[in-house]
């Protein structure tokens, strides 16, 4: 039996990758994806919106005719991912959330909603952000106390929250690791006479241009020596397919709030 997902906010740059990776997976049948009301894709066809050619499926901006969902799919914005965790509950749908840029009582809000229903919030869907939590964890226990620890990221132009979801999980990692707080220790970005570096801090550095997909470099540098561990995505085909793997394993889980490490079974 196929999982039946259907993608939220598709036509959004995510939105259309996610539509391709759905009909292009052998256990996924997607069954519908929805656009907001004002929106210039109102009724276009899905497999057209994401340049796959006609499927005949078309958008709706009415989450009601999503209702044949298992699993719902959410890269949009803060404002629209709450509008449909609501409806999820409502519904009893599982939801993925790629969407970024919450802060901690948004996240503990997200929380909450995985004592009704099924809940994936990811960052980063891509199966090597994912291993990179990991070598950051490894890293921080090994030489976290004494290197400089500093998070370096970049996007394409249009991205619009900064640090990147996936830098503040990364900075989130290491401080847990390393027991550190990372509301106090997190520094974001450095201009004029800022004095020489405090040692438990945690920098953050952020680019946006033309039309970078994602990097993150975490460095841990001592003098004489520095460790850089670094992720590129090339295409978000790769985001598209993670979130796809997170809506199958999710269709066979019981309400509650998981991770992509949840997903890949990197927290057994
Ligand atoms: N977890 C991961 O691996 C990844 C996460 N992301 C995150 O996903 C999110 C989307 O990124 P991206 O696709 O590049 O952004 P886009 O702006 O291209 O797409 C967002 C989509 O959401 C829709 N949307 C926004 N607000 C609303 C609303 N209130 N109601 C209904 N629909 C809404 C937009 O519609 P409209 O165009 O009409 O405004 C648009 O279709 C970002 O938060 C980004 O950081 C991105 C890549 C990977
Ligand atoms: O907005 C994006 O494009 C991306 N956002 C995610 C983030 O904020 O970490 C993940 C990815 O790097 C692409």
């Amino acid at each position: 039996m196929k999982v039946k997902v259907a993608i939220l906010g598709c036509s959004g740059r995510m939105g259309r990758n996610l539509i391709q990776a759905a009909v292009e997976h052998q256990s996924i049948e997607l069954v519908g994806g929805s656009v907001r009301a004002n929106s210039s894709f109102v009724n276009v066809d899905l497999g057209e919106l994401a340049g796959i050619g006609k499927i005949g499926q078309q958008t709706s901006t009415e989450l009601e005719s999503l209702l044949a969902a298992d699993v719902l799919i959410d890269f949009t914005s803060i404002e629209a991912t709450f509008e449909h965790l609501a409806w999820c509950k409502k519904h009893n749908k599982a939801l993925v959330i790629g969407t970024t840029g919450f802060n901690e009582q948004q996240i503990t809000d997200i929380q909450a909603y995985g004592e009704s229903i099924p809940v994936v919030l990811a960052p980063n869907t891509s199966v090597g952000v994912n291993l990179l939590f990991k070598l950051l964890e490894v890293t921080a226990k090994a030489i976290g106390d004494y290197t400089d620890i500093e998070i370096f990221e970049a996007h394409h132009r249009f991205k619009k929250d900064a640090p990147s979801g996936t830098a503040m999980k990364m900075g989130q990692v290491i401080a847990d690791t390393l027991g550190r707080d990372l509301t106090k220790v997190a520094v974001y970005g450095r201009e004029g006479i800022t004095g020489e570096r405090d040692k438990d801090t945690i920098g953050f550095a952020t680019v946006r241009a033309g039309d970078i997909v994602g990097e993150h470099t975490a460095f841990f540098a001592d003098l004489g020596e520095r460790l850089e561990i670094t992720h590129k995505a090339t295409s978000r085909m790769t985001f598209a397919l993670g979130a796809m793997r997170a809506a199958f394993w999710l269709s066979n889980a019981d309400s509650g709030f998981y991770d992509m490490q949840d997903v890949l079974g990197l927290n057994d």
